[in-house]
């Protein structure tokens, strides 16, 4: 099981500028992560009903493989629940209209221009571009959380996708500095915690605005990990 010895989450890089990453082509194949028993897949853009999404979690093979050895190390019984991976561009399109018209309603005041770059924190553009895809695309990007042995979903303080501050993924690190944690909030510390520190044991790296979303292998990796990428957009 992972040693967490109270560690808390370090400052985690900034992505500004992970499309300019290089990407040495890798042509590993997407394989369905479903067909893996550790692992709960509920794609929850199928199942909210979002045009094009596909009913199953498809990420590459070594995302997989990575995946799988960072659930060796939960505590017994627990899964990953795996809410989304590779994406079709329409899906990235229709998530970006969708949070641009929340972000419209909760900054009406914002000009087009403030409300794309506002969208872009929660939301990549969409981009089928080799040099420059989406994440998603690439299928090296997996939004997921923890769920304990009796298939509960663990506390992290926010739901997925959700829009406040609460969802950067060191908001419970940061407010300890200043505030004493009350317990649900030290339990969505410890919980956010655990997911960071198994996923990036193995090599993950993590959106800083996003507890959820995890890279490997693609330029938000690439940038927050120092290294050349290896996956660029690919299809079903
Ligand atoms: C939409 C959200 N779940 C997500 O995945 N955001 C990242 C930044 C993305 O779109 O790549
Ligand atoms: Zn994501």
């Amino acid at each position: 099981m992972i040693k967490m010895n109270n560690l808390s989450i370090p400052e985690i890089k900034i992505v500004d500028g992970w499309k300019d990453v290089v990407i040495e082509k890798s042509d590993e194949k997407l394989v369905p992560l479903s067909q893996n028993s550790r692992f709960i897949v509920k794609p929850m853009y199928y199942l909210s009903g979002i045009h094009g999404a596909v009913n199953e979690c498809y990420v590459r093979e070594s995302l997989a493989h990575k995946l799988e050895q960072a659930s060796l190390k939960l505590p017994s019984g627990y899964k990953f629940i795996i809410w989304d991976a590779w994406r079709p561009v329409e899906v990235q399109q229709s998530l970006f209209n969708n949070y641009r018209k929340k972000l419209s309603v909760k900054h009406p005041t914002a000009s087009e221009e403030e409300l794309i770059a506002l969208t872009q924190k929660y939301v990549a553009l969409p981009s089928t571009d080799v040099l420059k895809p989406s994440p998603h695309l690439t299928g090296g990007s997996v939004d997921l959380s923890l769920a304990d042995e009796k298939g509960k979903l663990l506390n992290m303080g926010t739901d997925v996708d959700d829009l406040s501050n609460k969802a950067a993924t060191r908001y419970y690190e940061i407010r300890q500095n200043t505030n004493k944690l009350n317990d649900n909030e030290k339990e969505c510390l410890h919980n956010r915690r655990l997911l960071y520190y198994t996923l990036t044991s193995v090599g993950f790296t993590n959106y800083h605005e996003e507890w959820w979303h995890y890279d490997f292998g693609n330029q938000l990796w690439g940038k927050v990990s120092d290294n050349k990428a290896i996956y660029s957009s690919i299809y079903i």
